[in-house]
């Protein structure tokens, strides 16, 4: 396998859903996300971002292009080596934590490992407990904790098998603004002190602002990619979208 500064690249991606009167989700993109940085993914509903996050991550197919994960091309692999990259090369947060509720704290960050059955390094995990101050939680279930405490368990859970990809849709959307925060400084800390790389997508400026890069979607496309622009340009960027036309769909 070859290094390459690419964690993630996406190459031509076009996604299109259903036949007939189609929806083109992904419209020719091409993007590359370099290791150890933080790039948000924002836009208006229905943009495509949450179609572009699944295909970077390969919980989805493109219909065209290629997506690589470092040197690995993901257009060629079955679904089976597709199931292995995802348990073993990234890690996932999404909006509704996506616990399993009958299992305890430990239980849920160890699952990755278990499925993967790889044992994970007790020291890292430690780590990672301590990291995300679950430490007096970890026999809880997680309907016993709040949103923010299932969030992180939910990272814990991302960070355990070290991936060198970790994918975020809307993390922060259920939670309130002291949780969020947290939640977007355990992110920055996978990048800045593991060199991980997160990709998340959020519609909130604020979150976005802990990014070193911001990349917009407007029908498919990426319009605007923003090195670190801070919440008062993003908030600009996205009103100005907002003010558009939309694109009229076509019927029949
Ligand atoms: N499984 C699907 N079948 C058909 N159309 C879909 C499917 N998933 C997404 N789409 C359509 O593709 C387009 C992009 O959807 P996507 O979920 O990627 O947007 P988004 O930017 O993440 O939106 P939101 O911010 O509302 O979550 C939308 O028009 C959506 O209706």
């Amino acid at each position: 396998m070859t290094m390459t500064d690419d964690a993630v690249s996406v190459e031509r991606v076009s996604k299109t859903y259903g036949d007939g009167q189609s929806v083109v989700a992904l419209n020719d993109v091409d993007a590359r996300f370099f290791r150890g940085t933080m790039t948000a993914v924002m836009g208006p509903s229905g943009s495509g971002k949450s179609t572009l996050l699944h295909c970077a991550a390969g919980l989805d197919r493109p219909t065209s292009g290629r997506v690589r994960i470092g040197a690995t091309d993901l257009s060629s692999m079955s679904e089976n080596e597709l199931t292995k990259l995802r348990r073993s090369r990234v890690g996932f947060v999404f909006q509704a934590f996506n616990l399993v509720g009958a299992l305890t704290v430990e239980e849920n960050i160890l699952l990755p490992s278990r499925l993967s059955a790889r044992r994970p390094d007790p020291a890292w995990l430690t780590e990672v407990v301590g990291r995300v101050g679950l430490g007096d939680r970890l026999r809880h279930r997680p309907t016993q904790l709040s949103g923010g405490q299932q969030q992180r368990v939910a990272i814990a859970r991302a960070l355990v098998t070290r991936p060198e990809v970790i994918f975020c849709d809307e993390p922060t959307g259920a939670l309130d603004t002291q949780s969020a925060a947290e939640v977007l400084a355990l992110l920055r800390s996978a990048v800045d002190e593991s060199g991980q790389t997160v990709i998340m997508v959020t519609h909130d400026p604020g979150a976005a602002s802990y990014a070193d890069r911001v990349m917009v979607l407007a029908d498919g496309r990426i319009v605007q990619d923003m090195p670190q622009p801070g919440v008062q340009r993003i908030a600009e960027q996205l009103a100005q979208l907002g003010r558009r036309q939309p694109v009229a769909s076509q019927e029949g």
